[in-house]
């Protein structure tokens, strides 16, 4: 038990002496921190408290049911007579909330007595999915639980279904950093997750009559147990204002003053890794009205203005902004952003400055990754800090935000780059201005010294975009402000140093990483198919595959064995038993569970190319028509094609394209003629709790963008690790699939990346009906005629790519598509081939667990090691003395 006794000899005053944060008036950044309290106080005095807290509670049954039943009696204050199985989730929640506190605080305790070096993950979306069975499965309790709540009256599942589901992102982005979380805490990472508590996470999607409606979700109605609400740990936030420059000791030193004052407030998510004592901490800001007082607006007498001004400063984090991929140029946004990261790098400077030590340790003691370009503004903002209240020189200030700070591109779609309006920045933030323009001028002196007069180069770096009005680019920030870039796949790295960051790729290769996205096993195997991690568990004689994926490797000669195979094909149709009933209860269609059950899910975008998989089902449809109804089930094997997916709420042609899936489905799925053979079904309102259902059951999973717009995907590799077929193509992490678990076992198709230009090229000097295949003209006819209604919007879909401006390139990609559909039938046909591969892409998929990823991360950029809090003696459960050493967090 390392350092158990190191713990035992520190002094119980500290534990509450952490600094609070804000307070009074906070006109200037030193009058943040108020004083100590901790000295004074008695109940810090006071040794009996602290001796009580000692112990861990403990895990038998009988204790679980008394603390469940606790907080059903003094959280909840329910009685039997309106007792639900909604406060049952809330009184378990609590329960294991507990247990997650006691680790989570001695985590933190523990870094902190061991000063190591942190990673701090900045991301404005945080898509987490719910929390309780991942708690429980992380902290190896959910057979417990399940035991002591049976005897309580209730299935543990359905209490699971009880949770609402916090949807604090849009897709892939904002998923990847959930995931990533929950390596961090496993690898044992001195890491901290920073967002925004939005109070209103994405839209839920209601489809009525094939169209979207977006409902605004207010996760919070019913409370959050899982978040502790921290009222002492609150940081001040200006906006607008002005710069007054006064000269100190003959240097010219600006104050930023005046404009607004918010506060963002710490919420703290505990993250529990798996297989370790290590919880760690996800820390989202809520925007509060500052605390002081406005006099004057009271005094005149305009009360209610006064206090809808004060409202205002909540409406800051109450939205998440619903678009994927696609840039909102709102300065609510910019708020949101800067809220984030000045919050965060107060918080961290805060952190930093406990312990007294010169400003160098810094990037010694932080590692800041920026995942993509939304929080980008920490740059400045520590820059800033650093040189305005710091006092430090701007050169070596430079030198420690750049070794702190690497950054994440997720895409090279150009309306997906963040531009900020100098106007509409230098309002909002008017000494951040000032310094982007110094880094942009210190910045490009160095670039022409070493490219003279290379002005097309100089432009092309800069940070400002000489346009009409002059925008800020915040990628170019990104990078000149980070000692590392990373693209999410290998393609996507490659062609960010050959397209997009191709100049700065000549200025410094060596800054440029490639890390190839990853996907928690936890949540993606063990928690969404149980019954496959029973297998791999029994296979492998112990579950140690959950954190070393690499193990089922191990399987592989089990892909001939018989009874392997039927046991996979077994979990299979149990999981498809599943999403039938899901389908039946949310879509009220009845799907055929012995059909191939073929999912398209993702956010709706045109480089998804939703509108190419259904273009394909149509083709499916007819050519089903055109076959004797006696020859049919012989030639054609019945399938569910399922997609699911939001479309952004201002993204027209999104709309339309579930638009047109949804009328094909009211045409197929009424059509006597048709009956088994085919089924099309949109899954409403994605999200990751329905996730967990759909991806287990699928078997074939379409990835077919356009190449070179998908940076990477995540989903793909969930889908394969869960044993289902890609067909896809050459674009993102497909590429590194098929290297892992072979080109033979997937459906590969479609233009590839170098081929794309040329083929834009022909397109646009070619007539449409010319260069796309028969079948796609015919298509394409039966939809222009009013075949599946709603002509005219339909036709203003179609339009899209039949007037030489098929940028997506579907026309081009439309033959070998068919092509790979062909082959997926063929090989479904036989059950044993069908099955050998679907293990094959399940054992061989190892390479993208999340935690591999990671651990490239620590080592190849932050530079950060694992610190394992020691396991408290499962037998005696004593606790360590942990609680007496430091202020924690
Ligand atoms: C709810 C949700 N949305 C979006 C994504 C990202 O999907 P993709 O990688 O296919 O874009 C995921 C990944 O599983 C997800 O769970």
């Amino acid at each position: 038990m390392e350092n158990t006794e190191q713990f035992q000899r520190f002094s119980p005053q500290r534990r509450m002496s952490r600094r609070l944060s804000t307070g009074g008036r906070n006109d200037s950044f030193s009058s943040l921190f108020r004083p100590e309290f901790g000295s004074q106080n008695s109940l810090i005095q006071n040794e009996k408290m602290w001796k009580l807290m000692q112990s861990y509670i403990k895990n038998d049954k009988e204790t679980i049911q008394q603390s469940i039943v606790n907080h059903v009696e003094y959280t909840l204050a329910k009685t039997r007579f309106d007792f639900s199985i909604f406060h049952a989730y809330q009184a378990i929640s609590h329960s294991v909330r507990d247990r997650l506190i006691e680790a989570f605080n001695d985590t933190a305790q523990y870094f902190t007595h061991h000063d190591c070096k942190r990673v701090y993950y900045l991301s404005i979306e945080f898509l987490m999915g719910r929390y309780l069975q991942n708690a429980l499965i992380n902290l190896e309790l959910e057979d417990n639980y399940k035991e002591a709540v049976l005897e309580l009256g209730y299935n543990l599942e359905s209490v699971y279904e009880q949770e609402v589901d916090p949807a604090l992102g849009n897709g892939g982005l904002g998923r990847l950093a959930a995931c990533f979380l929950d390596s961090m805490a496993t690898l044992n990472l001195p890491a901290w997750g920073y967002g925004i508590r939005y109070s209103y996470g994405i839209f839920r999607q209601l489809i009525k009559d094939g169209y979207q409606y977006e409902v605004p979700d207010y996760w919070l109605d019913n409370g959050n147990p899982w978040e502790i609400e921290r009222l002492d740990v609150n940081y001040p936030i200006r906006f607008y204002g002005y710069v007054r420059k006064i000269h100190e000791n003959g240097k010219e030193k600006s104050i930023w003053e005046g404009g607004e004052l918010v506060l963002a407030r710490a919420y703290d998510n505990p993250i529990p890794g798996y297989d370790t004592y290590n919880t760690i901490n996800l820390r989202l800001w809520r925007s509060l009205p500052a605390r002081e007082f406005d006099f004057n607006s009271f005094n005149q007498g305009d009360y209610f203005k006064a206090l809808e001004e004060r409202e205002k400063a909540e409406y800051i984090t109450s939205v998440l902004y619903p678009n994927d991929s696609n840039y909102s140029g709102k300065e609510l946004r910019l708020k949101q952003q800067y809220l984030l990261v000045c919050a965060t790098i107060q918080d961290v400077i805060r952190r930093f400055k406990k312990k007294k030590r010169d400003w160098k340790e810094l990037p010694e003691k932080i590692a800041v990754q920026l995942n993509d370009t939304h929080p980008a503004m920490a740059i400045v903002e520590l820059l800033r800090v650093l040189i305005d209240h710091e006092g430090i020189e701007i050169e070596f200030a430079w030198e420690l935000v750049y070794k702190s700070f690497s950054y994440t591109n997720h895409t090279i779609l150009p309306e997906a780059l963040e531009k900020w309006g100098i106007d509409l920045l230098g309002n909002l933030l008017p000494r951040h201005l000032e310094i982007v323009y110094i880094i942009n001028f210190i910045f490009l002196e160095k670039v022409s010294k070493k490219f003279p007069n290379d002005h097309h180069r100089l432009s092309s770096l800069s940070i400002i975009e000489e346009s009409n009005p002059k925008k800020i680019r915040m990628a170019n920030l990104s990078i000149i402000g980070s000692h590392a870039v990373n693209g999410v796949a290998e393609i996507h790295s490659k062609l960010l140093t050959t397209t997009l960051f191709k100049d700065f790729y000549e200025l410094r290769p060596k800054k440029f990483q490639n890390k190839t996205n990853g996907v928690t096993p936890r949540r993606w195997i063990r928690c969404c198919n149980v019954q496959l991690a029973q297998l791999y568990t029994e296979q492998l004689g112990g579950d140690t595959w959950v954190t070393d994926l690499t193990q089922v490797r191990c399987l592989e000669n089990m892909v001939e064995d018989p009874d392997f195979q039927n046991n996979w094909q077994r979990i299979k149709r149990q999981n498809k038993e599943q999403l039938k009933w899901w389908v039946k209860e949310n879509c009220q269609i009845d799907i055929n569970i012995d059909s191939l059950f073929d999912v398209q899910v993702k956010r709706l975008h045109e480089y998804k190319r939703q509108f190419m998989n259904i273009l394909y089902v149509i083709h499916r449809y007819l050519s089903i028509k055109k076959t004797p109804a006696d020859q049919r089930h012989a030639k054609f094997l019945p399938r569910t094609i399922m997609f699911g997916g939001k479309a952004a709420p201002g993204y027209i042609n999104a709309k339309r394209i579930i638009k047109l899936i949804c009328s094909v489905a009211d045409k197929v799925n009424t059509d006597s003629e048709i009956g088994d053979l085919m089924k099309i079904v949109y899954l409403p309102n994605y999200n990751v709790s329905n996730a967990q259902i759909i991806i287990p059951a699928t078997e074939l999973s379409q990835h077919i963008s356009t190449a070179g717009l998908e940076a990477s995907g995540t989903s793909n590799m969930k889908f394969v690790m869960n044993g289902s077929l890609i067909i896809g193509t050459m674009d993102g992490a497909n590429v590194e699939i098929a290297e892992e678990v072979g080109k033979e076992n997937m459906f590969i198709f479609g233009a590839l990346v170098d081929e794309i230009e040329g083929l834009r090229n022909h397109m646009r000097n070619t007539e449409p009906s010319q260069y796309f295949p028969p079948e796609l003209n015919e298509v394409l006819q039966k939809i222009d005629e009013g075949f599946f209604g709603a002509v005219d919007e339909l036709r203003e879909l179609i339009n899209t790519i039949r007037n030489r401006n098929d940028y997506y390139l579907l026309g081009a990609d439309f033959k070998s598509y068919l092509e790979a559909q062909k082959k997926v039938d063929e090989c479904y046909k036989n059950k044993s081939l069908w099955t050998k591969m679907s293990i094959r892409n399940a054992i061989r998929s190892s390479k993208f667990s999340s935690d591999r990823t990671i651990q490239q991360y620590a080592d190849e950029i932050w530079g950060v090691k694992a610190f394992q809090i020691p396991n408290p003696s499962q037998n005696a459960r004593e606790r360590v003395k942990s609680y007496d050493n430091v202020a924690a967090n």
